[in-house]
């Protein structure tokens, strides 16, 4: 009698052969589109196209069947993408860091591990790095469910001409984190980044009334810093407890369960439409009643959704406010066009910040 767990390890055998002959044939389609495209671009070439890996990822989705579950199977599309643009050309993305952060791992769920990802220690350092072409591409954080905008990306943008290509969701855990050597029963003081201490207060409230809280940079940070301390736990993720080789001992504190942060992809390119796109734009007002209002009516009347409004003091003079508004759709369709004309014309200026595919994964 045939042993079945050795006839399955062999049908096993068989598909891995024929998914790694596969897998090879796509990466030398790849490598025929890189010839294809450095032959009608040349020196200026770009390899990577957001709008066309979106595409195929919606694509791996909608005819998913199972067992294995729409996100697991496009994140390992995701990975087989990034093997074959790297097989390009390797493309170098700037992060803001330190290693271990929410956006490092932002970073790999948007570009896949073949991707060469550098850590920066600030938001305009990305920017700079960005702009001065060391790194092809940054990822920023711009907003949480629970904690709101990020400022800091937001005002980057007034003073920069890097462009939106794309945006990736994160679903945030928080966990709480201790070294080998940290006393489980006597955990006095608890390290985190600000906003995670602020995502978890209510947990951190009911559990550890008594420890003090400590904010610092980064929760990659805070993991850090309690190797060395025996009182001490910190709130970190999952990236930041596996690279200091932490124990979690409680997971998925953070009081809202479905707490996320957004990241933006910015880059040198401007990134054609990928049928499900979003748009970011930059506008300033004179200040006079009712701007906002004013600003907001083309979409009203063209039926654009509008995703985001965020409204920020502008730099140029006391009591005067741009506003970064995200919409639906991309600034190829006629109607966002009709929109755009509409508000020039009612605002004293209009950047746009860029058109991009909705996050996917
Ligand atoms: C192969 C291409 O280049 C890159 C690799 C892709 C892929 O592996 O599917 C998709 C888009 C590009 O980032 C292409 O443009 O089609």
């Amino acid at each position: 009698m045939s042993d079945p767990l050795q006839s399955l390890r062999e049908r096993i055998d068989t598909l891995d052969q024929q998914i790694q002959a596969l897998i090879n044939e796509r990466a030398q389609c790849a490598q025929e589109v890189a010839q294809v495209k450095t032959a009608s671009e040349g020196e200026q070439t770009v390899f990577y196209r957001p709008e066309r890996e979106a595409q195929v990822l919606r694509r791996v989705m909608e005819r998913n069947t199972g067992p294995l579950s729409n996100e697991e199977m496009a994140r390992l599309f995701r990975e087989i993408m990034s093997a074959c643009l790297a097989l390009e050309r390797p493309i170098k993305v700037a992060f803001l860091g330190p290693e271990g952060t929410f956006t490092q791992e932002a970073a790999l769920k948007h570009f896949g591990h073949s991707a060469v990802c550098v850590s920066l220690p600030a938001i305009d350092e990305v920017f700079r790095e960005v702009e001065a072409g060391a790194a092809d591409y940054g990822v920023v954080p711009v907003e949480n469910s629970t904690e709101g905008v990020i400022n800091h990306t937001l005002d980057s943008f007034i003073d920069s001409g890097l462009h939106i290509c794309g945006e990736v969701v994160l679903r945030i855990h928080h966990h709480l984190m201790i070294g080998e050597n940290t006393r489980r029963d006597k955990i006095s003081r608890i390290y985190s980044h600000a906003s995670s201490l602020a995502q978890c207060r209510k947990w951190l409230d009911a559990h550890y009334p008594q420890a003090e809280r400590v904010a610092v940079n980064s929760n990659a940070e805070a993991a850090r810093l309690i190797k060395s301390e025996w009182h001490s736990a910190a709130i970190a993720g999952d990236m930041a407890a596996d690279l200091y080789q932490l124990q979690k001992v409680a997971e998925k504190i953070e009081d809202c369960p479905d707490n996320s942060t957004r990241f933006l992809i910015i880059g040198n390119q401007e990134v054609p439409a990928s049928q499900d796109d979003k748009t970011s734009i930059m506008v300033s007002m004179r200040n006079q009643p009712g701007a906002l209002h004013d600003l907001l009516e083309p979409f009203r009347q063209h039926q654009v959704d509008l995703t985001r409004v965020e409204t920020r003091p502008s730099r140029s003079g006391a009591w005067s406010y741009v506003f970064f508004i995200d919409f639906r759709g991309h600034t190829q369709d006629s109607k966002i066009q009709q929109v755009l004309q509409d508000v020039a014309e009612r605002a004293s200026d209009l950047k746009i910040l860029g058109a991009y595919p909705k996050g996917v994964l």
